[in-house]
């Protein structure tokens, strides 16, 4: 990305140490920022960057940045989704395979010395109802590999008009009445904060299966460990947690109590967790960086 951007004449600096305030001194020489998703940029700093004219995201999330008032500033917003959307689609079929065929157990087992074939018997895909919300390039992605799987696919979104060959756009309403699968696709916003709880868990007619490769808290875990344990849902794969900005390791040492529906998570058999690694990928790292550059010399 840097040796691309060079080549076209702009010049640069990495920084991966500095403190917020150590760069919020200096950022007013900038033009253009280039960030993960664990750099926050907030009003402080967006009003000491007097001369900045964009803020690049590698990654797909704007969760970090106070978009409206970079926006009233005039600064443009560039992410990357279409750089790890394959991936995050891959990874979340992975998901759902790998608890639909029992893999995480059937391995464990064979591994312990135990042989169980009734116990592990898988469901299959096929004629399979999967209801995905957010229908964006996550969304999309993952209903493209699912189509080869011969499973019905709905999409709900709050933008009109964006069902395809690949899913069917539905209500809301629709899609908890006929879905076998849940899968989140959606940023989380005020409006997809604490989404799947209680309420809307018991909005669905059959038990289901979730999987969430998108924002850890637009799940209230204990909501959900509380239908794990009733069956209303019947496994989940999560490759995000509400606790994982914590300081996730944290909370497997003596001197900080770990949550107890984690607890629940890490000890049930029908749950796979993943440390947020969906769009994570050796390809992925490369299609994001040209996706940004593609974006920053079309500015
Ligand atoms: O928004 C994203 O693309 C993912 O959550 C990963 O972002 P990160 O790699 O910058 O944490």
């Amino acid at each position: 990305m840097i040796e691309q951007l060079k080549a076209a004449g702009h010049t640069n600096e990495e920084d991966y140490t500095s403190t917020k305030e150590e760069i919020e001194a200096k950022i007013d020489q900038y033009e253009g920022v280039v960030i993960r998703s664990r750099f926050k940029i907030d009003k402080q700093f967006l009003d000491a960057a007097t001369n900045l004219k964009f803020i690049a995201r590698v990654g797909a999330g704007l969760e970090s940045i106070d978009i409206p008032y970079a926006e009233s500033k005039g600064i443009a917003l560039i992410a990357a989704p279409e750089g790890n959307r394959n991936a995050v689609g891959e990874h979340a079929l992975g998901m759902l395979l790998m608890l639909f065929n029992k893999l995480k157990q059937a391995d464990a087992e064979v591994r312990s010395g135990q042989w169980n074939r009734e116990k592990n018997r898988g469901l299959e895909l096929e004629g399979k109802t999967v209801g995905l919300i957010g229908y964006g390039n996550m969304g999309n992605a993952f209903s493209k590999k699912l189509k080869g799987f011969d499973c019905e696919v709905l999409c709900y979104d709050i933008r009109p008009d964006l069902g395809n060959e690949n899913a069917t756009q539905v209500s809301l309403e629709e899609l908890q009445q006929r879905a076998d699968v849940l899968s989140l696709h959606t940023p989380w916003t005020p409006l997809t904060d604490k989404m799947v709880n209680t309420e809307f868990i018991n909005g669905f007619k059959k038990p289901f299966w979730l999987i969430n490769t998108a924002r850890g808290k637009s799940v209230v875990t204990a909501d959900l460990t509380a239908a794990l344990k009733s069956g209303k849902i019947l496994g989940a794969g999560l490759d995000v947690l509400e606790y994982e900005k914590l300081s996730f390791e944290n909370l497997f040492t003596a001197t900080e109590q770990m949550p107890e529906p984690l607890q629940y998570l890490i000890q049930a058999e029908n749950v796979v967790l993943t440390p947020h690694i969906a769009g994570w990928t050796v390809e992925s790292k490369i299609k994001l960086a040209q996706t940004i550059v593609d974006k920053i010399l079309a500015l």
